[in-house]
């Protein structure tokens, strides 16, 4: 058999994307909409507390298109507390004027293709804590999508020996690099929860720098080989204030 990638698997991730039902939220009188906002405000700065904590984190966006309205990505200690978190934000009053578009369930993974020989305990050092456990940025502007890597005739990843994954992941890694201080990527393994491989979701205060490099991207090896992608999203930062703007009819 072929050998496996090994992974370290950090936060588990839910990416709950949301439409508004915008017909039914305008038939709620003012003091009802007010309510259900300030509901779903509470429910916000409960969740900001996990991220003061550092026992978990979320990223809340607007999403432009038609696909959805507003992303909440949610990231926690067990899958069961994702559960919870849905469930929760179900029965708030605001929940039954959103029409669910689209999730994502993964968990956040580092594979160990570049990683280095070292007898310690991977989960114990700080900057491979610091990406598994990711605090998230407040930029301006976030992308998701998820993806594959193809398994078709002499384009099989899952075939490909060891040494051959780990030089394209290299180039693969070099090109990322060369967007460092500009997108901070988290990729998200879903095998086994979801429809796709991996989540991929970018954050960045240039929008632009999504484009230019999912396709310098496309040029590498790897990803023109092998990446097979889902739908993209992309939106920008919301906070409650933003949010409770966006809700006002
Ligand atoms: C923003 C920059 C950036 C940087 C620096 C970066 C670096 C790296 C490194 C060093 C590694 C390998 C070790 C690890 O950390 O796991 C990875 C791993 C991975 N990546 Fe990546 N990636 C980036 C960005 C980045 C993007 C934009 C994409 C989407 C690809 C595209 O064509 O649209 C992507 C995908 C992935 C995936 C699916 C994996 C897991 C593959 C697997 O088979 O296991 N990634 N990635």
């Amino acid at each position: 058999m072929n050998e496996a990638a090994i992974t370290l698997d950090g936060w588990y991730v839910l990416h709950d994307f949301r439409s508004i039902d915008w017909v039914a939220w305008k038939m709620l009188d003012e003091d009802e909409r007010r309510a259900a906002v300030e509901e779903f405000t509470a429910f916000l700065n409960k969740i900001n507390k996990t991220d003061e904590a550092k026992t978990g984190a979320h990223a809340l966006y607007t999403i432009v298109g038609q696909k959805a309205d507003f992303m909440l990505m949610i990231l926690r200690e067990t899958m069961d507390e994702l559960q919870e978190i849905e469930t929760e934000f179900n029965k708030l009053t605001l929940a039954a004027f959103t029409v669910p578009t689209y999730s994502y369930v993964s968990v956040v993974e580092l594979s160990n293709y570049l990683a280095g020989k070292s007898d310690e305990d991977p989960y114990q050092n700080p900057h491979v804590r610091a990406r598994l456990y990711p605090e998230l940025p407040r930029s301006q502007y976030v992308c998701f999508y998820p993806m594959d890597k193809r398994r078709e005739g002499n384009d099989n990843w899952y075939m490909l020996g060891m040494d051959d994954r780990r030089a394209m992941m290299a180039s693969h890694g070099k090109i990322g690099r060369g967007y460092a201080g500009k997108v901070k990527q988290i990729i998200s393994g879903s095998i086994g929860f979801d429809d796709y491989e991996w989540g991929v979701t970018l954050f960045s205060d240039d929008v632009l720098q999504f484009k230019k490099l999912v396709y310098e991207m496309r040029f590498d090896e790897v990803s023109a080989r092998f990446g097979e992608f889902g739908s993209f999203y992309v939106g920008t930062l919301l906070d409650a204030d933003k949010f409770t703007k966006m809700l006002e009819v």
